[in-house]
């Protein structure tokens, strides 16, 4: 699986040097800028969040999940347009494995 986001982070890279945006929806999102790619993430954060509740009231998960990808596909537009990757938020998810959440909460608030 992370093969697949390490191959989909080379195809956003290597999408900023494409200089025909209506050939490429993510060369047309690099074009724009981060704040056109900030608004996608924000709209597809919030659709997410609708489809997880109707998937609660329905038991349907499908557009929950199709939503999901539509949030993690732009978050990772923002990582790469910023010059990082997937493969730097699962490294961060691999240092934090296993590493109880509320542990790591109490350790913080005994530093500050
Ligand atoms: N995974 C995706 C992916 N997921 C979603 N999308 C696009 O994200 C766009 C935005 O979704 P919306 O639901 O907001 O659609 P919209 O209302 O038409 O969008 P706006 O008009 O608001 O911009 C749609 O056009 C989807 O097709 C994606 N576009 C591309 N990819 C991957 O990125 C690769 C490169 O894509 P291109 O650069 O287009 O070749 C592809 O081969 C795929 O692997």
């Amino acid at each position: 699986m992370s093969e697949l986001l390490q191959q989909l982070d080379a195809v956003l890279e290597s999408r900023k040097c494409e200089d025909d945006a209506e050939k490429s929806y993510v060369a047309s999102l690099h074009k724009k800028g981060l704040n056109k790619i900030l608004e996608k993430v924000g709209e597809e954060a919030t659709e997410t969040i609708l489809a997880a509740k109707d998937a609660q009231s329905s038991g349907d998960n499908q557009d929950m999940i199709a939503e999901t990808a539509d949030l993690w596909f732009h978050s990772m537009v923002m990582l790469s347009h910023l010059g990082a990757g997937s493969q730097d938020v699962l490294q961060e998810l691999g240092r934090r494995f296993g590493l109880s959440g509320l542990e790591e909460k109490a350790a913080r608030s005994k530093e500050g």
